[in-house]
């Protein structure tokens, strides 16, 4: 045996990581046929929309797929064939936290992987090199074998590898086009190794070879829930020392800069914020928690459930400080909420701070006017009615109102809440905005965004995380 040349790829899951990844092996490996297939009709429908108005929003991606659809990148809802024709699989299909059942609100739901690799088990008719790219609990490896070799047809050989993706949203396709490293994990048989070659020639088109890693497959399984837990871990730091610089008068960007100029440090992911949403810390973390009580850890999962438990504080921390400003009370108040994405530059809104701290003050009786320069309005109704499940849509839609500019958002309004660090709200008109507001007007920045002696000197009464009231 020796390692195959990989031809046509499939990935099962168009979504944010399967529709960018398997974009860019496309545009870097053009002599490989892609195709991206997924169950949901509505999103390949929009991945193939001829203006081009993909179904993720993310910076660079309409130029990796207007330069290879149709050429060598496909998106259809043909599983099945897509599977039949490749050689390499990827399941890239979406683990969130189960929702009921053994480990409720703490394991990964593997519903979907196992879906998925019972379809390759069911219709492959050849040999496959079945790669994991979800995110997923260790040693899930092994369960999709155990899968695959009891439902195969006899001629098929499957060889399993861990290759977990690091990008971040927002910076996808950068994150992609230059990896800090690309992770696969095999058995260390001949034949995992050769499939683990297969895959790394893959990444070789443009990947130096020294930044690809290869190591066994529940190291990599794990290193993935490792990166994530240690990157959330100094989010929680950074944040549990932004409420002693509140109380103390010290600044959290100065602390942040002194400490990151330390090599051991760094200075990268350093920045206070009002918590760390997005579809994977929280979950990610759970999983671990939830994988180390199994193996009757119990310290080393309060250790890492302190990760979460410290990003809701700062969230609750954050909205009780607005509500004590306003002089204990925000009812009837007109509050604007400028950002609903988890982070700038995506229009995802997966754990997004701004649904907590919306469903804190609609519970205040607030009412809000909301701006986000991404997210769909659909979307939104969505979140907040899953955040207020006590609250009818109605009522929902009586007190929040979605506003089209920041300007807008802020009229009439007693104070501005920063939820999401998007640049555009660094320069806006901050005299116009200071003019159509209620007096004293309030601005609180969760995203130490704006310039608050500036602010300060037209009139403002600026709350930043991290900062005393100056
Ligand atoms: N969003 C992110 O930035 C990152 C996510 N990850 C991990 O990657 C995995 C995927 O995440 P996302 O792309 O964000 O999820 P997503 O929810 O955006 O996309 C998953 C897609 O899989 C499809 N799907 C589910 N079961 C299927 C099946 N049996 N056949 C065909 N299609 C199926 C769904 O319809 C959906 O479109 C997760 O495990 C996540 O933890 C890893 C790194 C970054
Ligand atoms: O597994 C995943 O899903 C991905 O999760 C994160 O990527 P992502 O969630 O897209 O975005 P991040 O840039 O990590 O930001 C996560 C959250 O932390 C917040 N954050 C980030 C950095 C920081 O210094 N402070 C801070 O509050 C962001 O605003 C955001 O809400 C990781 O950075 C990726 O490496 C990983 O692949």
């Amino acid at each position: 045996m020796s390692p195959v040349r990989v031809q046509k790829i499939v990935c099962i899951g168009a979504g944010y990581v399967g529709g960018p990844t398997c974009a860019v092996i496309a545009q870097k490996c053009p002599d490989i046929t892609v195709t991206i297939v997924d169950l949901n009709e509505a999103r390949i429908k929009a991945w193939n929309d001829e203006e081009y108005r993909l179904p993720i929003y993310e910076p660079g991606l309409v130029d990796v797929v207007r330069s290879c659809r149709g050429k060598n990148l496909f998106f259809s809802t043909d599983v099945d064939k897509g599977i039949q024709e490749a050689d390499l699989i990827f399941v890239s299909v979406n683990t969130p936290t189960k929702k009921s059942g053994v480990g409720a609100g703490f394991a990964a739901d593997l519903n979907y992987i196992e879906l998925a690799t019972r379809r390759i088990a069911a219709v492959a008719t050849s040999n496959k090199i079945v790669v994991e790219k979800s995110t997923v609990p260790c040693r899930t490896a092994e369960s999709m074998r155990t899968i695959l070799e009891a439902n195969a047809s006899p001629n098929c050989r499957f060889d399993i590898l861990s290759n977990p993706e690091f990008l971040a949203e927002g910076t996808a396709i950068n994150d992609l086009y230059k990896p800090d490293r690309v992770l696969i994990g095999s058995l260390q048989t001949p034949e995992g190794l050769d499939a683990c070659q297969s895959l790394s020639d893959v990444y070789a088109h443009w990947v130096p070879r020294e930044r690809i890693l290869t190591v066994g497959l529940w190291s990599s399984e794990l290193s993935k829930l490792a990166a994530n837990a240690m990157l959330a871990q100094r989010i929680s730091s950074i944040n549990a020392l932004s409420a002693i610089c509140e109380a103390t008068g010290a600044n959290i960007d100065e602390v942040a800069n002194a400490i990151g100029y330390d090599s051991r440090i760094g200075p990268k992911f350093l920045k206070a914020s009002v918590g760390f949403g997005g579809s994977c810390f929280q979950k990610d973390i759970l999983n671990l928690v939830y994988l180390s009580e199994s193996l009757h850890l119990p310290e080393v999962a309060a250790y890492w459930r302190q990760v979460v438990e410290m990003n809701e504080h700062q969230k609750s921390r954050f909205a009780k400080r607005v509500v004590d400003t306003l002089f204990n009370t925000i009812t009837n108040k007109r509050i604007t909420v400028l950002g609903f994405a988890f982070k700038a530059d995506t229009g995802d809104t997966r754990e997004s701070a701004a649904i907590t701290l919306i469903r804190d003050f609609l519970k205040e009786k607030a009412n809000i006017s909301l701006y986000d320069p991404q997210v769909e309005e659909a979307q939104i109704w969505q979140d907040l009615a899953e955040a207020c499940p006590s609250l009818p849509l109605e009522n929902i839609k009586k007190q929040v109102k979605i506003c089209s500019s920041s300007l807008e958002a802020c009229e009439g309004a007693e104070a501005i809440v920063i939820a999401t660090e998007w640049k555009e709200f660094k320069v806006i008109d901050w005299e116009k905005v200071y003019k159509s507001m209620n007096k004293p007007a309030f601005v609180f920045d969760g995203r130490l965004l704006v310039d608050e002696v500036k602010l300060t000197k037209i009139g403002f009464k600026v709350t930043t995380i991290g900062r005393g009231t100056l």
